[in-house]
């Protein structure tokens, strides 16, 4: 089946540099049950980026399962910014939860920036961090107490070390809980992973996993508590991830959803961003309409030949 229905293509600039990126670029394309997004990152293989075009061909052919909450509480997510700066994004977000990235700067840094994210929040709030996965064991354990004291206390951290090994090691030598990430959505088999003896927390990304479906089945497989965060996608990928979390049973932490503020724009005027750290859940994904600002001729052709290229990935 090539592709042969409504298509656009979107390349959005990021406010501040994420996870390397200062772009954000993908396609969107209608079926019966809606609009599907299929956005994984440039470095991605075929074979990787199989299981979000899966996810985008549910929103767009079948739609998502039946929510049991109409809303889901969100964080607000800190890049790697100054202090300031972090202080104001907290502050201006209404989010009680914060998300700070971490150990791509010195310790130093890190923890200069947490003490302005605890300052913004207040005594009640929560803050985590994630450190995607670029510290050793030692490294960890000592960075990890170190921020939680700047922090006034840290919710969780995410994905300190690469293998479950080191995080399980990590586990053992701090009281901070331990979230999964990385080890869950890059794994051969997101259904098998042991992460129980290794993780506190499940972090779960619904375009890596394959879908709403696919993501509620590894949240029941892996038996722990699950927040549901997003790949920056625009509100119309965003929309699964929320379907996501409002379709878990259970639902203890705010979720890392609030990611459109960290791209300069969005493809429709009905944008994903929270109020009072809550997003609405909508039954499907909302329509591009002001795609036009963000069209990429120059890249068309090669996501058109992506999306082909995968598809047929797909459907080996
Ligand atoms: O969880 C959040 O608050 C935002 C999402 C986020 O951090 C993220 C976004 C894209 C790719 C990877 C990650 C990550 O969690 O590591
Ligand atoms: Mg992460």
């Amino acid at each position: 089946m090539r592709l042969n229905r409504v298509v656009h293509i979107y390349s959005i600039p990021m406010r501040a540099r994420f996870r390397g990126i200062t772009r954000r670029t993908g396609l969107l394309f209608e079926g019966p049950a809606g609009w599907g997004e299929f956005c994984p990152f440039e470095e991605y293989d075929d074979a990787e980026a199989a299981a979000w075009l899966a996810c985008a061909l549910e929103a767009a052919n079948d739609g998502w399962p039946a929510p049991v909450r109409s809303r889901v509480p969100v964080n607000c997510t800190v890049p790697v910014v100054s202090a300031e700066r972090a202080h104001e994004i907290v502050a201006r977000s209404g989010c009680s939860t914060a998300k700070v990235k971490v150990a791509e700067s010195t310790l130093a840094e890190d923890c200069a920036r947490l003490e302005a994210v605890r300052d913004a929040l207040g005594p009640n709030g929560f803050v985590r961090v994630d450190a995607n996965m670029l510290w050793d064991v030692d490294t960890a354990v000592a960075a990890i107490r170190a921020m939680d004291k700047a922090a006034g206390g840290l919710q969780y951290v995410e994905q300190p070390c690469h293998t479950l090994d080191e995080l399980a090691a990590v586990r053992r030598r701090v009281n901070v809980p331990i979230a999964a990430d990385e080890s869950i959505r890059k794994a051969d088999d997101p259904l098998k992973v042991a992460v129980s003896g290794a993780a506190d927390i499940a972090v779960i990304k619904v375009a890596p996993l394959g879908g709403v479906r696919k993501a509620l089945e590894v949240a029941e497989a892996c038996g722990l508590p699950c927040v549901v965060s997003s790949a920056l996608e625009t509100s119309v990928g965003m929309a699964a991830g929320v379907a996501l979390a409002a379709a878990l049973p259970e639902l203890d932490y705010a979720c890392g959803l609030a990611t459109l503020q960290l791209l300069d724009g969005d493809v429709t005027s009905d944008s994903l961003t929270p109020v009072d750290g809550y997003l609405p859940v909508l039954t499907k994904a909302p329509v591009p309409d002001r795609v036009e600002e963000f069209v990429n001729d120059v890249i068309t052709e090669s996501w058109i030949n992506r999306y082909d290229r995968v598809l047929s990935e797909l459907s080996r």
